[in-house]
């Protein structure tokens, strides 16, 4: 009958977000299912992280063995104090069982506070060891993998399935095993006090294992579903947040909400669901318990009776049915929030087990200086094993020359960079870096001899002096201001209230697009490189502004080899190599003047470019 209920929401038929599916196709696709994953490999995994703290665990253990015998403790003492009260010795040893008892409740609650302290501190620095090294490992990982991958979606990984490990660890699992404990305990004692009853008591546990199956099964997926669609919601979050202008330019609003809410629903509905069906474990486990109680009290009334168990028995009998269920109960539902962690951990190892970017080769070098000297000789190139994005690609850049790219929308200058800075690694041909093939050239150091200057050039939330210091940490204030005036930055820096110490909030808004280039700029200068990469801006800027970035582009480009990704021609007439790319093709390449001479897709972009700017 569950199944009937649960199918129609587990795939809610709403009746909106048809559309936005085209409009957001990102944001609107489910990932397939996760295959089953081996559960015990996950456990595995995670005891892994747990055995780092090796000795505060056996500490825990410890406490949890104590309080499992405390409980066990209670009951026997107080059929010892009725069966010594009703027995005629009256008034003598009652009482001092009844204080025995009193303090063996008042340890036990000290013993479990304790353990719980213990097992709290072991649960947080183990998450916090696997938060680090998860942190650590994305930023360890090639550049394809963020391709694939919504931001909002990994971010979950780092928080709210990290969450959910960290809960995990810091009740349920140390619960689990005293559940387990005082189970086998509780049952050991049933079995001296009194076999007969012992499996009268029994008779209730096939009907609590059939259940409680029956339950998990169902809650597991829902569980798992339920983290899934967290991260599809944080991704979308994420991306409609980061895409507010062109929602807003777009009017796509009213889409947008109705996207959330679909994907609300989904998380509202298996959330629901998991709890609503989990929730009936307690209520099954206490039917079942009340049920045993009567049979033990029914049972054990007649065996009084005709003399064959004593009162005290059966008093202590009746409080270790109660606890036997207790732990079954405890389990049941640990075993949910069980089932919510092995799902976010699961999530969390299927990064840890992403390759990082290919290590550098065991013989690669530092690079200390760089002159500069680039050579591309017959590079291909495909993303993720598809069709060649560029191909047999091979051209010279010498030391301080500037290379522009020029091409139609798709023609693989990106990618062409993308190779250079070792972001992507060719699948045919080699690139050298003064002779030296980029492959024995540990990445770290390459980067370290490039500098970027993208169209949109990424600020982080700080002062504007902070953010022009990205490009060398351990620069003075001189050296920042100095780089700045170089850039052409200076002037509208002073005019900014507090100057250098103005605060940029998150991605500089706050300032202009030229004036974030401009940034960008002092930024590179300060860093010093070797080799520079410009991602000509697009935007149109003030001719002022414009003025400005070119000239400190200029100052930025003396000296260094500069690849330059060009859309208005205009700009680059000046370089000394120009090459001009197709469908991932190099079909041309020279300086303005020889390739004008040649004919051909250069001059007929030069062509088309002038006939829009009369236009
Ligand atoms: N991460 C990726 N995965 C698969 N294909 C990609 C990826 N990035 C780019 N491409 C494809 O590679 C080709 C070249 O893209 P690239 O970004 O290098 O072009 P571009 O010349 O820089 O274009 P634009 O001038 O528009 O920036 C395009 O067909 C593009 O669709």
């Amino acid at each position: 009958m569950f199944k009937a209920l649960i199918e129609p929401f587990r795939y809610p038929k709403l009746e909106v977000g048809h559309g936005e599916a085209k409009v957001f196709g990102a944001m609107g696709s489910r990932k397939p299912k996760a295959k089953a994953k081996n559960w015990s490999g996950t456990l595995g995994r995670i005891w892994h992280y747990l055995a780092e703290r090796r000795a505060k665990l056996v500490l825990v253990l410890f406490m949890v063995l104590l309080s499992s015998g405390l409980s066990l403790l209670g009951p026997y003492l107080i059929s010892r104090a009725v069966d010594d009260y009703l027995g005629g010795a009256g008034g003598r040893t009652w009482g001092i069982f009844l204080l025995i008892l009193a303090l063996v409740y008042l340890l036990n609650s000290l013993v479990s506070w304790l353990q719980n302290v213990w097992m709290i501190e072991v649960a947080q620095e183990t998450v916090y060891r696997m938060r680090t090294e998860l942190f650590a490992h994305l930023h360890r990982l090639p550049i394809s993998f963020f391709n694939r991958r919504q931001q909002g979606e990994i971010m979950s990984r780092l928080t709210n399935d990290i969450e959910n490990i960290s809960s995990t660890l810091n009740s349920s699992a140390i619960q689990i095993f005293s559940s387990i404990l005082t189970l086998v305990g509780t049952v050991g004692v049933m079995l001296w006090l009194s076999p007969l009853l012992t499996l009268l008591t029994f008779i209730v546990v096939p009907l609590m294992m059939l259940g409680m199956r029956w339950i998990t099964r169902r809650t597991g997926p829902l569980f798992k579903e339920r983290q899934r669609n967290m991260g599809e919601l944080n991704g979308f979050i994420e991306e409609t947040l980061s895409g507010q202008r062109i929602i807003k330019a777009f009017s796509q609003e009213e889409r947008v909400i109705t996207g959330f809410r679909e994907r609300n629903t989904r998380i509202m509905l298996s959330g629901y669901w998991a709890q609503a069906i989990s929730g009936f474990i307690p209520k099954l486990m206490n039917g079942l318990n009340n049920l045993s109680f009567a049979i033990v009290a029914g049972v054990g009334g007649l065996l009084a009776i005709r003399g064959l168990v004593t009162v005290g028995i059966i008093i202590a009998f009746a409080e270790y049915a109660r606890q036997f269920t207790r732990p079954l109960n405890d389990l049941a539902n640990q075993w949910n929030t069980l089932l919510s962690a092995i799902a976010g951990a699961e999530r969390v190892f299927e990064v840890l087990d992403e390759e990082t970017e290919a290590r550098d080769e065991g013989a690669a070098v530092k690079l200390q200086h760089v002159e500069g000297a680039v050579k591309f000789s017959g590079v291909s190139f495909s993303y993720e094993g598809g069709a060649d994005t560029l191909q047999d690609i091979s051209f010279e850049a010498k030391p301080g020359e500037m290379i522009a790219l020029v091409g139609p929308t798709g023609a693989g200058k990106t990618t062409l960079i993308g190779l250079l800075s070792r972001f992507y690694d060719p699948s045919r041909g080699s690139i050298t870096l003064d002779g030296r093939e980029l492959s024995t050239i540990t990445r770290e150091s390459l980067r370290s001899q490039m500098a970027f200057v993208l169209q949109d050039s990424f600020l982080f939330k700080g002062t504007i002096r902070d953010n022009i210091r990205y490009g060398r940490l351990d620069a003075t204030d001189e050296e920042v201001e100095e780089a700045a005036k170089l850039a052409n930055a200076h002037a509208f820096i002073m005019r900014l209230q507090d100057g250098y110490d103005r605060m940029l909030s998150v991605d500089g808004s706050g300032i202009s697009q030229g004036q974030k280039q401009l940034l960008a700029i002092a930024r590179a200068i300060l860093a010093n490189p070797s080799m520079l990469v410009l991602d000509e801006a697009t935007s149109s800027i003030d001719t002022v502004t414009e003025i400005k970035i070119q000239e400190g582009l200029q100052a930025l480009m003396r000296g260094r080899t500069s690849f330059v990704i060009a859309h208005r021609l205009g700009t680059i007439r000046a370089a000394d190599r120009i090459l001009v790319l197709e469908g991932g093709r190099l079909l041309q390449q020279g300086s303005h003047e020889e390739l004008l001479q040649q004919g051909g897709l250069y001059s007929e972009l030069v062509r088309g470019s002038k006939e829009a700017a009369e236009a």
